[in-house]
C-alpha cells in the first residue's frame, strides 16, 4: 500500500517566473527509502517542504497513509501530519539534554511512556551512553543520530531528511549513511531524503528521483537509473558515460572508433541510419591488436587515485590494423575510458572492446 502519494504537485513562489516544483507525481510503498537528487535549485527542498506542510502547493494533491493531507485549499497542519523531519543543520536545542531533545516531539504520552519511548529510540540509534549530555558535547555524527532519534521518537509514518549527511566529513559520512539506513529499515519507516550527492542516494535509498528545473526526470531503482537512464542528463549525473554516434550496418554498427557487432537482442528494427551507442567508462576492456577491437588515441589522462580516466579521440593515424579510418562519422567525437593501468600518456593508441552497450534510437533530450 502506498504510504505517500503525490499527484501533479506544482509550486510557484511569489514573484517567481517559473515553478519551483512542476507537476510532480509519485508514490512510495511502506518501508521504502527515496532519495531526491538534483542540482542546486532543482526543487528538492521545496518538494520536501510541501510534503512536510511547510509550504502549500498551487495545485495538486498529497495523500499520506490513505488520508488526503493537501488538496485545493485543504492543508493538514504540519504537526498533524504523521511526518518527522531531520534538517541539514540538525536543529537540536542546545540547552536541552539528548534525552530532552529526543522527548521534545512526544505529545500525549504519560511520563512513563515518554521515558520508555525515548529509551527505545535512543537504544536503536546507539546513543545510550549520551542521554545526559548536551548537543555541543557530541560529535557531528552523534548529533546527526540525535536529530534522527528526535524525528523517529513519535513513530512517524514518513521520515523527511534534508541533506542529512552534508555536515559530515567523508569518512564519517560513509559510516553514518549505513547506520541511518539500518535504523530506518529496522523501524520499517518510509523515508524521503534530499541530497545533491549521488553517493548518498546510491548507498541509502531503495529508489532515486532525479529532479531538474522543478520536474521529476526519472524515478527508479539505483540499478535502473545507472543502467537505463532515460536522458543524457540522468546518465551523466550517475557517472561518466559515452554516447557515440554510429551508423547501422549489417551485423552491427560503424563508429568512429571501429565496427561494433550488434548484440543478439539488439533492436535492429531501427528505422534510421544513425543511432547512439551508450556505454559507461567502466564497460570497456582493453585488448590487443590481434583480436577484433575498437581503437582511438589518448588525448588526455587524468589520475583519479586508484584508476586513470582517459579521454580518447578517434584514431587518425594508420598505426592500427583495425580499419576504422573509412568509417569516420564525426572525427570530433571523443569517449572516456577507465584504466587501472596508470602509464597512459597523450598520443598512445588505445585498443578496446565494449563489454556492454545500449542502442538508443535518439537521445531523449
Ligand atoms: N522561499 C522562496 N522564495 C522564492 N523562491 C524560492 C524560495 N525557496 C526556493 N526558491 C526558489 O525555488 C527554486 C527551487 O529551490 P529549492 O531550494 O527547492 O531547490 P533545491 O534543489 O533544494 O536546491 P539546493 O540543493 O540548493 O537546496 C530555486 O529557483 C529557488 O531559488
Amino acid at each position: 500500500m502506498a504510504i505517500i502519494e503525490l499527484n501533479n504537485i506544482s509550486k510557484q513562489y511569489r514573484n517567481a517566473d517559473t515553478n519551483a516544483v512542476d507537476g510532480v507525481s509519485f508514490s512510495l510503498e511502506k518501508g521504502e527509502i527515496l532519495a531526491l537528487v538534483g542540482e542546486s535549485g532543482s526543487g528538492k527542498t521545496t518538494l520536501l517542504r510541501l510534503i512536510a506542510g511547510l509550504e502549500h502547493p498551487n495545485s495538486g494533491t498529497i495523500e499520506l497513509d490513505g488520508d488526503v493531507i493537501v488538496s485545493g485549499r485543504k492543508s493538514v497542519p504540519t504537526n498533524k501530519r504523521k511526518t518527522g523531519m531531520v534538517f541539514q543543520d540538525y536543529a537540536l536545542f542546545p540547552h536541552l539534554t539528548i534525552f530532552e531533545n529526543v522527548a521534545f516531539g512526544l505529545k500525549g504520552l504519560s511520563k512513563k511512556e515518554t521515558e520508555q519511548r525515548v529509551h527505545e529510540t535512543i537504544q536503536l540509534t546507539g546513543l545510550k551512553e549520551d542521554v545526559k549530555k548536551y548537543p555541543h558535547q557530541l560529535s557531528g555524527g552523534q548529533q546527526q543520530r540525535v536529530a534522527l532519534a528526535r524525528a523517529l521518537a513519535p513513530r512517524p509514518e514518513l521520515l523527511l531528511m534534508d541533506e542529512p549527511f552534508s555536515n559530515l566529513d567523508t569518512i564519517l559520512r560513509d559510516q553514518v549513511r549505513e547506520e541511518v539506513r539500518q535504523i530506518i529499515k529496522a523501524m520499517g519507516i518510509t523515508a524521503i531524503l534530499v541530497t545533491h550527492d549521488t553517493k548518498d542516494a546510491f548507498s541509502t535509498a531503495d529508489k532515486i528521483a532525479v529532479m531538474l528545473n522543478g520536474k521529476l526526470l526519472q524515478l527508479d531503482t539505483p540499478d535502473s537509473l545507472y543502467n537505463n537512464p532515460n536522458s543524457s542528463y540522468v546518465a551523466e549525473l550517475f557517472g561518466k558515460s559515452n554516447n557515440v554516434v554510429a551508423t547501422v550496418a549489417p551485423g552491427g554498427f560503424k563508429t568512429p572508433f571501429g565496427f561494433v557487432r550488434g548484440p543478439k537482442d539488439c533492436p535492429l528494427s531501427i528505422n534510421r541510419d544513425k543511432v547512439n551507442l551508450f556505454f559507461r567508462a567502466e564497460e570497456t576492456d582493453f585488448c590487443n591488436a590481434e583480436e577484433p577491437h575498437l581503437c582511438g588515441m589518448v588525448e588526455q589522462c587524468m589520475y583519479l587515485g586508484d584508476h586513470m580516466q582517459l579521454k580518447v579521440c578517434c584514431n587518425r593515424c594508420n598505426k592500427c590494423a583495425n580499419d576504422c579510418k573509412g568509417e569516420l562519422l564525426d572525427e570530433t567525437q571523443s569517449i572516456l575510458l577507465k584504466s587501472s593501468v596508470q602509464t597512459w600518456k597523450p598520443g598512445d593508441i588505445v585498443r578496446f572492446k565494449l563489454k556492454n552497450f545500449k542502442v538508443k534510437e535518439t537521445d531523449s533530450e
